[in-house]
């Protein structure tokens, strides 16, 4: 992780996504209005007029003045880029982290909106990919005047996050742990390999790195291969689970000295349990049981304190590795050439809002849901209740942000943290179906929240 990350709370800006609906006659009725300064967009939104049933007349809902920016239908994924991600690559060159959530009911657009679904057409190309050509272009004109050993890449992690845990989509939907670690960090982590020699290897997430655009887009179109989607209450491409795209600025200096970590970690470990083992054989044979049970010393033993000590001794020599090789990370950052080594964009695709509700599950459609994806639907909920309430802990400026309350909350705990000059950025994907109206609805005031606590005009 760059040097320069501090522990601050990243700004929030809000922006609506309305998607077409060409052949509905009765869509929710939208109108949009500009706050005094001009900087904010206020939405009003009501049901169509000629709404059946107990909605009939349901009063217009009125945002506060929270978003950024309100697209149109017609506004296709390149507006979208240009608007929203475009003006952050200062940052990133300059090696910060910029993360864009996509927020909304299931089937209004997230994965449109993130992933896109043609990745050739530069109009229809999510922001994931967009990003990466024009990250690839700045990066080669800087690769012009680099040499070779300085040469930067574009390092991709992707991974989804599923009930409890986090699933590799480069490295074969590796399962991976979501875990506090000692220094208060969240540390994504797979199964413990065991080595020879003793050695044990815990991977994280791995990180691809890709040396052109083309590269990168097949990566990520294998990763995609593996992302699991089942029967929504809506539809049957439905995203199961929250994904999570990173891009990060590397070079060949950067990915070897986070390796030579892992396998300095993975050196440690047969020291450091050998170490505890010694310890632990040497006061079992110093301690004998009376015949009531109780410890006294063995008068015919004495602890062998040189072994215990040789062994600490060789457990500290690899501690010191480690930390010389954690170190020489810290040292590629600082002599760097480039300050966006380590600039990030983060793209995460939320799973559906609504992909589980109990009345749409005893419609036809929700019917079509298996028990297992019903189940998963109440966790996709906790996780976004618990997002929101990370948000709303923000808004009212708490000291302690309830992070540990969902794998999802913990994951994205460092993106939210961010680096000190960070930009976020929600997308709420809306429908103007008229049938969808209590989910934008939802969606919209979810973004409100957001947009009042994390935005400059709060
Ligand atoms: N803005 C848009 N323009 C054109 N097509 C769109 C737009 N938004 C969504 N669609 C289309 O609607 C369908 C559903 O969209 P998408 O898969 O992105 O929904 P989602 O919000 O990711 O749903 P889920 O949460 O269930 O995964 C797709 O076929 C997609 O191409």
């Amino acid at each position: 992780m760059p040097p320069k990350q501090v522990q601050q709370l990243t700004s929030f800006k809000v922006y609506i996504r309305w998607r077409p609906l060409p052949d509905e006659p009765d869509a929710v009725e939208i109108t949009k209005a500009q706050n005094q300064t001009g900087d904010y967009q206020l939405v009003t939104i009501s049901q169509p007029s000629q709404t059946a049933g107990p909605s009939r007349g349901t009063k217009p809902w009125t945002s506060g003045a929270s978003f950024t920016k309100v697209f149109e239908p017609s506004d296709d994924n390149r507006a979208v880029f240009e608007n929203v991600v475009s003006q952050t690559f200062p940052r990133v060159m300059n090696g910060k982290i910029c993360n864009f959530f996509a927020y909304g009911h299931t089937g209004s657009g997230k994965t449109h909106t993130i992933v896109g679904y043609d990745h050739q057409d530069i109009h229809q190309t999510g922001l994931t990919l967009s990003a990466g050509k024009e990250l690839f272009q700045r990066l080669e004109e800087l690769n012009s005047r680099t040499s070779d050993d300085q040469q930067l890449a574009v390092g991709l992690r992707m991974y989804e996050v599923r009930k409890k845990s986090a699933f590799d989509l480069l490295n074969g939907h590796t399962e991976c742990f979501v875990r506090e670690g000692p220094d208060g960090k969240t540390h994504i982590r797979g199964e413990t390999e065991t080595l020879q020699g003793g050695k044990v290897r815990v991977r994280p997430i791995l990180i691809v790195p890709c040396w052109s655009f083309d590269q990168l887009r097949k990566e990520i179109e294998k990763g995609l291969a593996l992302r699991a989607t089942g029967t929504s209450t809506v539809h049957d491409k439905s995203s199961r689970t929250h994904a999570v795209f990173e891009l990060e600025v590397v070079n060949k200096a950067l990915i070897e000295a986070r390796d030579d970590v892992i396998e300095k970690q993975s050196e440690l470990v047969p020291h450091g349990k050998h170490a505890t083992d010694v310890y632990l054989e040497e006061n079992s044979k110093a301690y004998i049981q009376d015949a009531d049970g109780k410890f006294m010393l063995n008068p015919d033993y004495t602890i062998n304190r040189d072994r215990i000590a040789a062994a600490e001794t060789t457990k500290r020599e690899y501690e010191e590795r480690l930390e010389a090789a954690e170190a020489r990370v810290l040292e590629v950052f600082a002599t760097s050439q480039h300050p966006c080594l380590g600039g990030k964009f983060v793209f995460v695709d939320l799973a559906g809002s609504e992909y589980y509700d109990q009345k749409a599950s005893s419609s036809a459609a929700g019917s079509k849901q298996t028990a297992e994806e019903r189940q998963e639907g109440r966790q996709i909920n906790s996780d976004l209740f618990a997002l929101k309430e990370v948000i709303r802990a923000r808004a009212l400026n708490q000291s302690r942000i309830p992070f540990r309350s969902s794998p999802l909350t913990m994951v994205l705990r460092e993106y939210f943290l961010g680096s000190e000059d960070g930009f976020s950025a929600m997308i709420l994907t809306v429908s103007p179906a008229a049938d969808q109206y209590a989910a934008t609805l939802n969606t919209v005031k979810y973004g409100n929240l957001v947009g009042i606590a994390g935005g400059d005009n709060a």
